[in-house]
């Protein structure tokens, strides 16, 4: 029997705070993270060099992504295919939604042993202090919870859904191709590719303006647990990425580009030559930010491990093979530890996974 997406976070129940931000006029103790960084967001060359731009339609598309993935685990791409239309739609979805009163959303909140509906992000329980954001997880159809916010006008929001999931679908085939193409792997090698990915999560994020943003953090630095992440944002910034020996980075919003992000089932089926990224979101004192995030992973019943055609004497598999809901449990248990769970040799180097880090401070 397959597992579902949700069935790895039953034995993690989460008790949620809801907060209505826009009655705030002062950050709450229950919010306050103190200071973000000893380092200013970015150190090390004055100006850091900019998160990898890509035009999906440049003949030389397949050797960017791959450089772009060994490099940064995260780009940028126009040219992606997905009407410029159904992103503006999406946000203006995820808007209405996010501006219903407190009470109204609380009518589709995420039950306790469940992913899917309104609530705060799942990994703020591994943090003691709160995240200034809400989020809206789709696993599957958003019908039952579309249904509680908009009892008489549920349809357009869920049409909307339905067509991004399927557009998204295709963009992810696409760079899957490239990612695959550009590590000397074909579609053929790996069956499930082609295949319609395992019912894929859409996350919707919104960090309301805040008062004391310095202080705040939207949503608190983690890698995906995906194969990969297709990311839309608002034009509003928030959004850095950590980029070893220089530190945190901006990914500008750019009108029409989307931001692709490596996640760790990637990394493992690479056998860590595309590391996954670690980001996260801050918050700013007088914009509403939003994004929407497509979480892409593979079909439910396959196991991920390091590609054969990757792997030999002089380079063993690095991580033991996993499902997509095996991982989600294993994220759920050991946060920015699970990559380092599901490893079998220790790095040459002798230090854990780079996530698991050293000076980076995920909180
Ligand atoms: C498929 C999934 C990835 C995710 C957990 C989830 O079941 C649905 C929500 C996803 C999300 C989005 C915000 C950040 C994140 C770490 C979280 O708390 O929920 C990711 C999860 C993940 O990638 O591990
Ligand atoms: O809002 C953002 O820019 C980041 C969102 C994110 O990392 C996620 O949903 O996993
Ligand atoms: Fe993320």
């Amino acid at each position: 029997m397959h597992t579902r997406l949700s069935d790895p976070f039953k034995p993690y129940p989460m008790i949620q705070d809801y907060l209505d931000f826009n009655a705030m006029k002062e950050l709450p103790e229950s919010h306050a993270w103190l200071p973000l960084d000893e380092l200013p967001s970015t150190y090390g060359s004055s100006t850091p060099d900019p998160v990898p731009l890509i035009n999906l339609k440049d003949t030389n598309a397949m050797k960017l992504v791959g450089h772009a993935c060994k490099t940064w685990g995260v780009f940028q791409v126009t040219n992606h295919g997905v009407p410029i239309n159904l992103l503006e739609e999406m946000e203006a979805a995820g808007r209405k939604l996010f501006a219903l009163p407190i009470h109204q959303k609380l009518k589709a909140a995420r039950s306790p042993n469940g992913v899917s509906g309104y609530g705060v992000a799942r990994i703020s329980t591994f943090f003691p202090k709160l995240m200034w954001s809400e989020g809206f997880t789709i696993i599957g159809s958003p019908y039952e919870h579309a249904r509680k916010l908009w009892p008489n006008r549920y349809s357009r929001f869920c049409d909307v859904i339905e067509d991004y999931k399927e557009e998204m679908n295709k963009l992810a085939q696409t760079l899957m191709e490239l990612m695959l193409g550009s590590l000397g792997v074909t579609m053929d090698d790996v069956k499930w590719a082609s295949t319609q990915g395992s019912c894929p999560a859409l996350q919707l994020n919104s960090y309301p303006a805040c008062p004391d943003p310095d202080r705040a953090m939207g949503l608190a630095a983690h890698t995906d647990s995906t194969l990969l992440t297709i990311l839309h944002q608002n034009n509003t910034s928030g959004l850095q990425v950590y980029k070893e020996g220089t530190g945190w980075i901006t990914v500008p919003p750019i009108p029409g580009a989307l931001v692709i992000n490596v996640g760790d089932l990637l990394h493992i089926l690479s056998n860590g030559l595309y590391p996954s990224v670690l980001h996260r979101a801050m918050v700013n004192r007088t914009q509403h930010r939003l994004s929407v995030a497509y979480l892409y992973g593979p079909p439910s019943n396959v196991k991920i491990s390091p590609l054969s055609k990757l792997t030999d004497q002089k380079h063993p598999p690095l991580y033991r093979p996993v499902t997509w809901s095996e991982y989600l449990g294993t994220k759920a248990k050991h946060f920015n530890k699970a990559l380092s769970s599901v490893r079998l040799c220790a790095p040459l180097n002798g230090f854990p996974d780079a996530k698991d880090h050293t000076g980076v401070r995920v909180g």
